[in-house]
């Protein structure tokens, strides 16, 4: 009978307290949506309500917040609240304020959180201890630095080039996300690393190390929303983790790897590569930092393989992305590819020759291309988030507490019709063209590299590969056709934090003869 009373009463208890936490959160979600700091701002109330509402549309239809995003903003104005937490804008004039150069900027825990690596640079929250971090980067990506690197880049630009030259002899499509990509990790990891992963020789262009990368990306938009889930598969049998996602395995891999080669500096027992010394290259970046005057606490292995992993993460896929974008557009736009031919040809004779950054860097519409591949390939096209950590910030009418995370959208910034008429016509000549009086610059819109003090660090390097790689391959190889390709393969589809397009594309494939 005494037993009976004392269970009657644990389940009183447990119904209790769960009504009182269910009657807590629902008290809670009511005050944010309609009377706390953000309450003000417009949007869809279910949305400040909860975030659900992206994870339905990020992690159940795969990368579609950033569109309903962009709807939001046609149904309710420039400025709007995503999220119980976050607000977005869509005012291209104010690009420059929120992502300022001088003005302390933090970054969002819930959108580094999806890598979790807040070692990095890229990773870094607070904006005083990102200065320090980014300070002792930038030596490396130093535009004079970069162009120190032509012997390296013309080296692996002709490993490229024989790849091709295999399938113009064979006549079978090429798939160029696949090989650029190789092409990008090559040259980072040689130069990052000085240890070249060598995937330009691999038969069939790793396509593993393509599915990793991938994997990571769309495993973020679960991970932001239970940061848990890292750290778990870290400590889980990795044959458990092979089970329930095996694109966790490869990242899992991939740092290990990246950790091995960060010891073995530390250590002092790293033999710089033979392929390094030759093209003049003796430090990997982990020298660098060692090097430079961050405080030791910067110098642990713990931080430093976070930092080999960005640079090696950011630097691959968006550079392949860009060239892959951009030479479509290029063959589906015969004009653009005479034009570009011609003043190819004019300004390298001989067709055979190494090509030099110092000469294509200056050729107009090469430039001009290479910005309108930039526009429509985006960069990365999720939001990226600021924070002002200490002041209110303004937009508009509008006063932005304190502490909130804002955002702003390349994809949404390069297909705004008043800044770039007919937005998805890939024109390069938009680029060469007199602005109106008084209008700014037309690449103060172009932000696929972001803007500010957390902007890309390399875009020295993504910038001369661009021109070198396109200039060569569309000067030695005339006979170039789309195969099976069409922009359905090319177009915007999901937001997987890189673009992605439709997801049973095939790719961008060509046929050179
Ligand atoms: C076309 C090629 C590239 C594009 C479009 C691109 C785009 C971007 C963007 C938008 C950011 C800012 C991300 C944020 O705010 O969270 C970023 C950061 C970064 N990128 Fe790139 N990137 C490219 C190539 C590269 C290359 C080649 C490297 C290095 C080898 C690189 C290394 C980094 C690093 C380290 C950061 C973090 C910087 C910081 O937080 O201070 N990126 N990139």
């Amino acid at each position: 009978m005494e037993t009976t009373f004392v269970s009657v009463l644990q389940q009183h208890s447990v119904i209790s307290a769960g009504c009182f936490i269910l009657l807590f959160y629902v008290a809670r979600t009511i005050y944010s949506v309609y009377f706390g700091p953000l309450a003000k701002f417009p949007g869809s109330k279910l949305a400040a309500a909860t975030l659900w509402y992206e994870f339905y549309y990020d992690v159940i239809l795969m990368g579609c917040y950033t569109f309903k995003i962009q709807e939001w903003h046609k149904e309710y104005g420039p400025i709007i609240r995503i999220s119980p937490y976050e607000l977005h804008i869509d005012e291209p004039e104010y690009y420059e304020e929120l992502y300022s150069h001088h003005k302390p900027r933090d970054k969002y825990p819930f959108y580094v959180n999806q890598f979790e690596l807040p070692g990095s640079t890229f990773g870094t929250v607070s904006h005083r201890l990102h200065r320090r971090r980014r300070a002792a980067l930038n030596p490396f990506f130093s535009k004079q630095q970069i162009n120190r690197l032509q012997p390296m880049l013309t080296h692996m630009i002709s490993k490229l080039c024989s790849r091709i030259d295999e399938f113009e002899e064979s006549g079978q499509p090429m798939g160029m996300r696949p090989v650029y990509m190789c092409l990008t990790t090559d040259i980072v990891t040689l130069y990052a690393l000085n240890q070249s992963w060598g995937y330009l020789d691999s038969e069939d262009f790793a396509p593993l190390w393509v599915e990793t990368i991938k994997a990571v990306t769309v495993a973020g938009a679960v991970i932001k929303q239970f940061p848990w889930v890292l750290p778990l598969m870290r400590i889980l049998p990795r044959g458990v983790v092979r089970v329930m996602d095996p694109g966790m395995i490869m990242l899992l891999e991939w740092q290990e790897k990246i950790q091995a080669n960060t010891q073995a500096v530390i250590d002092g027992r790293y033999k710089t590569t033979q392929e390094g010394t030759e093209l003049g290259l003796d430090k990997t970046i982990f020298h660098a930092l060692l090097e430079s005057d961050l405080p030791p606490e910067d110098k642990l292995h713990s931080r430093l393989w976070q930092e080999g992993q960005v640079v090696v993460g950011a630097g691959a896929d968006t550079t392949a992305n860009a060239l892959t974008v951009t030479h479509f557009h290029i063959l589906d736009n015969p004009d653009v590819q005479k034009r570009l031919r011609d003043e190819l040809v004019a300004a390298l004779p001989d067709k055979s020759a190494s090509v030099e950054l110092r000469v294509v860097e200056q050729l107009p519409y090469l430039n001009a291309v290479i910005q309108e591949g930039f526009r429509l390939s985006y960069g990365v096209s999720t939001r990226l988030q600021r924070i002002h950590p200490k002041e209110s910030m303004r937009f508009q009418d509008y006063e932005i507490p304190a502490g909130t995370p804002v955002g702003m959208t390349s994809v949404l910034m390069h297909t705004n019709p008043t800044i770039f008429p007919d937005p998805h016509v890939f024109r390069p000549e938009r680029w060469l063209e007199k602005r109106p009086e008084g209008a700014p610059p037309l690449d103060r819109y172009l932000v696929n590299f972001s803007k500010g003090s957390r902007q890309c660090v390399g875009i020295n390097l993504a910038k001369a590969e661009m021109y070198l790689t396109l200039a060569t391959v569309f000067r030695r190889y005339e006979g170039q056709k789309l195969f099976e390709t069409t922009r359905r393969d090319v177009d915007l589809k999901h937001d997987l934090f890189l673009p992605s397009a439709e997801l049973d594309s095939k790719g961008v494939r060509v046929v050179f003869s």
